[in-house]
């Protein structure tokens, strides 16, 4: 790490799971390994948010969120971040510019599971990060409708990759997306939170 953020090499293809991490799971390491495979990724960035912009409560100190997903995720390829606090971005649309500002020649995937699609409208500035990176979208248990009718899939048919081409999405041109289905985990925070909490 220098100044604290990752090294990324120009052409390299880094993925970026952002999250609350409230606490970090058997599900976002899941995902992170099948996104890793599935769309030939050099490396997975975890975003460990300061705080969603969406969300009323607030979450456990960054630092214990930090430690939590280290002990959850412990991969060659995978780098746990604050990332969002060091630049002090905490909407995707200003972390995404930032990052492409500072690693200029890597090449960025946004991540998410499929619960964030079918909200991914209320997100600030959402057409610019369609429209500046490739996205994957990740199955997972719930609301297969929600996701797959929602805004922003509806305004960017056109752009949507089958899950048979996503591999080497990264090296699309934005707007590019995809819907990965990779078999599906269970695991949720709030589910973690309500059952007494932090392990
Ligand atoms: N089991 C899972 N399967 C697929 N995607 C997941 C899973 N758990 C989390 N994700 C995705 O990982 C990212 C970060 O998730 P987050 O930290 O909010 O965890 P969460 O379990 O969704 O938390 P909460 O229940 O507090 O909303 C989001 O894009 C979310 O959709
Ligand atoms: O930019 C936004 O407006 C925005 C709104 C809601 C969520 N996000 C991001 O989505 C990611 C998942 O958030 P969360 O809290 O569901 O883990 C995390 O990186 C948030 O910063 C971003």
């Amino acid at each position: 790490m220098k100044h604290g953020l990752p090294i990324a090499r120009p052409g390299q293809v880094i993925g970026l799971l952002g999250g609350s991490f409230d606490p970090a799971h058997a599900g976002h390491a899941h995902i992170t390994r099948e996104a890793l495979k599935r769309l030939g990724l050099d490396r997975v960035w975890w975003l460990v948010s300061p705080g969603n912009p969406l969300k009323t409560h607030g979450p456990a100190p960054l630092a214990q969120r930090i430690a939590q997903a280290r002990a959850v995720m412990d991969h060659p390829r995978v780098a746990i971040t604050d990332i969002e606090a060091r630049l002090g971005t905490r909407y995707t649309a200003r972390t995404i510019a930032a990052l492409r500002r500072r690693y200029p020649g890597v090449r960025f995937v946004w991540l998410m599971g499929a619960d964030n699609l079918a909200q991914f409208h209320r997100w600030q500035d959402w057409r610019d990060i369609m429209d500046t990176v490739p996205v994957a979208v990740l199955a997972r248990p719930g609301d297969r409708t929600a996701a797959r009718t929602s805004v922003a899939a509806t305004i960017y048919r056109a752009a949507k990759v089958s899950a048979a081409d996503a591999y080497g999405l990264g090296r699309r041109s934005a707007p590019a997306w995809a819907f990965l289905n990779v078999p599906m985990h269970t695991a949720s925070s709030t589910a973690i939170r309500r059952n007494g909490g932090w392990a």
